[in-house]
């Protein structure tokens, strides 16, 4: 039986004279990708901001499983259940991958800053078992061989890599990654693709903003189409695809021709 992990009704949002977004909404399950496009400008990013408690939404109304939540506070939203990667990069840049990975693990650490300042022994067995789950996840993404490097000298594709190890440091009941394809090369696109086939078949729920429209329609479960803040479809990625409303809006009439072609 499916069990609904995130399901948020009604958002709207809007900047001075702009309406971001308008009455959008949509549901996913555990265990899906579920892919969130649009043009430039849609609301794509003002969704995200506003689920993760970044923007306060002017209505709608929050669940996570289960449960209703209020994105208020970034750190809530993180210790409620998600946890995002951002579209430009927001790594501690001279920090080591490590570090980074292990600053996502601290908000399931119980010693508190008592423990960190006086250095208990608690707060040591802590922090080595955080180091450890924080190996165990640049290697989960691919690069734990560059543990101690700092985060400024990886290269674009790995630091995207290591912003979803941190966000996956926080045993999120859903992971949203905000473009993680951007700037990649083709062969980067590929190794991110089995990533994140990767942590969805590893149970996590994965909600994705992504322009590269192959690797939306080749990954996701459902996806929804904004235009303009409001949802102009939401679907499969095969009807999305063959919607009216999104060849005009957003895929433009050559995707209608490629449509058209898969299903003869
Ligand atoms: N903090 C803000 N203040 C004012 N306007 C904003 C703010 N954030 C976003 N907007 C506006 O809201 C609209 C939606 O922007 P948003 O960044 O959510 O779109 P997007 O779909 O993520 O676009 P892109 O694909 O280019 O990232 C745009 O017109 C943008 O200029």
């Amino acid at each position: 039986m499916s069990e609904t992990v995130l399901r948020v009704a009604g958002i709207s949002k809007r900047f001075g004279g702009l309406q971001a977004l308008s009455d959008v909404g949509l549901t996913i399950e555990r265990g899906q990708v579920y892919g969130l496009i649009g043009p430039n400008g849609a609301g794509k990013t003002t969704f995200f901001n506003v689920i993760t408690g970044l923007y306060t939404p002017d209505s709608g109304t929050f669940e996570l499983a289960g449960k209703p939540y209020t994105p208020s506070a970034v750190h809530e939203v993180a210790k409620a259940g998600i946890a995002r990667t951002f579209q430009n990069i927001r790594l501690f840049a001279d920090m080591t991958a490590l570090e980074n990975v292990m600053v996502g693990r601290h908000i399931r650490t119980s010693s508190g800053l008592m423990g960190a300042i006086f250095r208990t022994r608690g707060f040591k067995e802590e922090e080595a078992a955080i180091a450890k789950r924080a190996q165990e996840l640049l290697d989960y993404v691919g690069i734990g061989r560059l543990a101690d490097y700092k985060a400024r000298t990886l290269s674009y594709g790995d630091q995207r890599r290591l912003e979803i190890a941190r966000a996956l440091a926080t045993d999120p009941q859903l992971i949203a990654l905000d473009e993680p394809a951007a700037g990649m090369n083709s062969t980067e696109k590929v190794v991110l693709r089995e990533l994140i086939d990767r942590i969805r078949k590893d149970g996590r729920t994965i909600l994705l903003i992504e322009h590269d429209v192959k690797l939306v329609m080749g990954l996701c479960d459902r996806v929804t189409v904004l235009d303009y803040g409001k949802m102009i479809a939401e679907g499969s990625p095969y009807d999305v695809q063959r919607s009216e409303k999104v060849i005009e809006a957003y895929l433009g009439p050559s995707h209608k021709a490629v449509a058209a072609g898969e299903k003869q």
